[in-house]
């Protein structure tokens, strides 16, 4: 058996399209979507996904601003921005580009977002919400996964998910969300003793720890979904996930490649929330 692809790129060029018709029936309401990138530094792969996201903003018609600021932006600095857009009538959804320099507290910038504005969903108040099962902005990486999860007609409700990670961008959330789901959730991060004896229990199993192909086959049960979050360079300088891809491919029954399996959802999320957003202007 060779596990079936769960095509990313494929999913998100078709919400792509669908986000386009919405936009353009706002535009008959005299809305359009804004969306505020914030960039602090000259972090190379930050720079290449900021630029990812405003090419996607072009694409289906939502209006993207971007803010790059010096590495040695102070956050009072930082702050004032925020302050500036959460008060810009015509800005939906702000972002501030993650990792920040170390000067910076990302939780006090989390925090200055407005939680209506809040697209990526980080902040405490939509956390809560998310976590009490409200309608509200969802973290885009977790609820991509969701969605290609859906979309592949994957059974959610009565499995075990598997959770390998807990930041709070990816595996915390993400967890939420499959609990959301009704699957029954077990975390494993740094300190799990036996982590083969627990991956191996999984009927979904999600991996975002930055340790590249770190999940061999004798480490996931066969038919098991695998849902790869990792992004990191071989040997050989070549992109790959968290899981070994080839190791895997022919006892899982679906998986995510990378690239072009989770990534891409994590962007079309990000315009999905903005697009929401705008929907709520009053
Ligand atoms: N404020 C935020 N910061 C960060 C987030 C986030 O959701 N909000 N997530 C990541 C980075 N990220 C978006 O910001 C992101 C990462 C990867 C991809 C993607 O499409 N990856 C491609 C491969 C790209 C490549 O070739 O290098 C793929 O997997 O196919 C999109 C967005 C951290 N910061
Ligand atoms: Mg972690």
């Amino acid at each position: 058996m060779t596990a079936e692809r769960m095509n990313g790129k494929e999913l998100a060029a078709t919400k792509h399209a669908e986000m386009k018709v919405r936009v353009s029936e706002l535009a008959k309401s005299g809305i359009v979507p804004g969306l505020a990138v914030i960039l602090v530094g000259d972090d190379q792969a930050s720079q290449t996904y900021v630029r990812s996201k405003q090419k996607m903003c072009e694409k289906v018609g939502i209006h993207s601003i971007l803010k790059h600021l010096p590495a040695d932006t102070t956050e009072e600095v930082l702050l004032s921005h925020i302050d500036e857009l959460n008060n810009d009538p015509e800005i939906d959804g702000i972002l501030v580009q993650l990792p920040l320099p170390k000067q910076i507290s990302e939780q006090a910038v989390i925090e200055a977002i407005s939680p209506e504005k809040d697209v990526d969903g980080f902040h405490p108040i939509n956390i809560g919400k998310m976590m009490t099962g409200e309608k509200t902005f969802l973290p885009c990486t977790p609820h991509g996964i969701i969605e290609l999860l859906k979309a592949s007609e994957v059974q959610i409700a009565g499995s075990h998910a598997v959770v390998v990670g807990r930041s709070n961008i990816v595996g915390k959330p993400v967890g939420q969300l499959l609990l959301n789901e009704h699957a029954t959730v077990t975390y494993c991060h740094s300190r799990t003793v036996d982590l083969r004896a627990i991956t191996t229990q999984a009927d979904i199993l999600v991996v975002a720890v930055g340790i590249a192909k770190l999940i061999k086959k004798e480490d996931i049960k066969p038919g098991a979904v695998i849902i790869d979050v990792g992004m990191n360079r071989d040997e050989n300088g070549k992109l790959c996930g968290d899981v070994d891809f080839d190791d895997v491919e022919d006892i899982a029954s679906h998986i995510t490649p990378v690239p072009g399996g989770v990534g891409p959802m994590t962007i079309t999320m990000l315009l999905e929330n903005t697009i929401e957003s705008a929907l709520n202007r009053s």
